[in-house]
């Protein structure tokens, strides 16, 4: 592939080129065989202006880079003299303006990273660009489970540990072939891992949680058990709490254990258990006859049926569905922290979670961003970019105000969790990660349906409107035409 160089004129007589070539950004590729199954129409290819031209222009007006990189293999060779190539930057920083939070940005410094941190986002940005994002596009397309090739290699380099944050689990780990020591990671390295993570473009690949009340209150045995076949890529693990009755309201869960010899039987539903669909452990939360939430860890096997639900953020990738309960033996062993109220047990990790989902919002509206940023500044619209209107400016502005407000806060709160104990942040820090994630999400609504807007009918896939903006604005300016000249306040 690319082997061969063409000067322009002479593409069209080369001899192992098609009937239908173009130039896309400086390389020649053959559509011959293609064109036919072209997902925009064989006519688009061969119009006289596309067919055997630089068409440059008009494939980034309707596709993403990331299209080239898929089709790679129809490239035959490249242009020369090379013009000015486009900038994709796969697996390093980006050079558009606030795509990257200030500490990875040029001229910036910052007091909460060191050199380790450093070296540590580089290495998970080339791991999630190069091994991650493609299989995750393929799997959030298709509504499947992670491939166990990239679990496999997630699991080798301690990767799915790492994402649960610092802790007992990572003792004894190599983390990522020991470009960092276990003393040297923190919750800036969590962080890091989160906001790389949500570069895939997939929002329900590889979600789930479950895994840290087992960490913090299963008997030993149990807990050496699950935490091995869970951060080993083995078995997933899920957290079923929710249910069609009570939703998040944990108190008021229906689902029946009840005490038998040895055990307990486990009757009920859960619904909306996001990685269900490919979780081997269930961490449930159940009543008791007695009316006490008790939290056992149900394995999939006898009486254990799962079925998917499809959310609007997300193809079945997350792999959310329905758990069925019929009958369910718990031995009484799987029962977590027996003598701790369940409820504390289901409730002691949230602002963990709190956190890692107002990470991942924020990282995700930098990825808004920088998308809205490249298209205004490509995307012509009567002859005019779209940069060069000021209701779009003004939108970008209020982006990045959102944005770069919500990481100082985010890194101030993760570097109190460097330094406080669990107790300390459980007394501290539990309102600012709520307040922060309140924050950062509603933040998220707004920036998600002003991308809408930046975009017009490509940021939709189903219908297609025109942006509310140029609507209200032509509205406006005819309004501003009628307008009485004699009309005075
Ligand atoms: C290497 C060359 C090309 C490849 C591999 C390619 C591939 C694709 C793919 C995969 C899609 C589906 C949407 C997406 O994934 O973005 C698509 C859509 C489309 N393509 Fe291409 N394409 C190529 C060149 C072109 C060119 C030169 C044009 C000419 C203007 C074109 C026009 C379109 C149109 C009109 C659509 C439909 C867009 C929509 O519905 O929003 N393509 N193409």
């Amino acid at each position: 592939m690319a082997g061969k160089v063409f000067s322009r004129n002479a593409v069209a007589q080369h001899a192992s080129v098609g009937d239908l070539w173009v130039i896309i950004d400086a390389r020649v590729f053959d559509l011959s065989s293609f064109a036919s199954a072209h997902p925009g129409g064989l006519g688009v290819l061969a119009d006289p202006e596309i067919a055997g031209q630089d068409a440059t222009a008009s494939f980034f007006a309707l596709h993403r880079a990331e299209v080239l990189r898929r089709y790679a293999h129809l490239q035959i060779g490249t242009q020369i003299p090379p013009p000015l190539r486009i900038e994709t930057h796969v697996g390093s920083l980006s050079a558009v303006p606030y795509a990257e939070p200030t500490w990875l940005s040029p001229g910036y410094h910052s007091p909460y990273y060191k050199a380790h941190h450093r070296r540590f986002q580089a290495a998970i940005r080339k791991f999630v660009e190069e091994i991650v994002y493609p299989d995750a596009q393929v799997c959030e397309r298709g509504g499947d489970k992670p491939s166990q090739e990239v679990l496999d290699e997630m699991a080798r380099l301690n990767i799915i540990a790492m994402r649960v944050g610092p802790g007992k689990h990572l003792e004894g780990r190599v983390l990522m072939d020991g470009i960092i020591s276990l003393e040297q990671f923190d919750a800036f390295h969590e962080l890091i891992i989160t906001q790389e993570f949500s570069r895939i473009h997939a929002r329900g690949y590889g979600d789930g949680l479950g895994l840290p009340p087992v960490i913090n209150f299963a008997q030993p045995a149990l807990r050496d058990r699950i935490v091995e076949d869970t951060l080993s890529g083995k078995k997933p693990i899920c957290l079923a709490v929710t249910e069609a009755f009570a939703g998040s309201d944990v108190q008021g869960v229906r689902c029946r254990a009840t005490k038998v010899e040895g055990g307990w039987r486990v009757n009920g539903a859960k619904k909306w258990i996001t990685n269900s669909m490919w979780a081997h452990y269930f961490t449930t939360a159940c009543k008791a006859d007695n009316g006490e939430i008790v939290v056992l860890v149900i394995e999939r096997g006898e009486g254990v049926r799962t079925t998917p639900i499809k959310t609007s953020y997300s193809s079945s990738a997350a792999g959310t569905g329905y758990v069925h309960l019929d009958n369910v033996f718990v031995p009484q062993g799987h029962q977590l922290g027996a003598g701790h109220p369940g409820l504390h047990i289901i409730l002691h990790n949230f602002n963990h979670e709190r956190w890692v989902l107002a990470s991942a919002s924020i990282a995700g509206q930098r990825i808004i961003f920088e998308e809205c940023f490249k298209w205004v500044t490509q995307r012509e619209v009567f002859g005019r970019v779209l940069s060069s209107q000021p209701v779009v400016r003004q939108k970008l502005a209020a982006m990045i105000s959102r944005i770069e407000s919500c990481q100082s806060w985010l890194e101030n709160i993760t570097f109190q969790m460097t330094r406080m104990s669990a107790k300390e942040q459980a007394q501290h820090l539990a309102g600012q990660v709520a307040f922060l994630k309140m924050h950062a999400t509603r933040g998220a609504q707004v920036t998600a349906a002003d991308s809408v807007q930046i975009f017009g009918g490509r940021g939709l896939t189903q219908t297609d409107t025109p942006a509310e903006d140029v609507l209200g604005d032509l509205g406006v300016r005819q309004a501003l035409r009628n307008m009485p000249p004699q009309v005075r306040l």
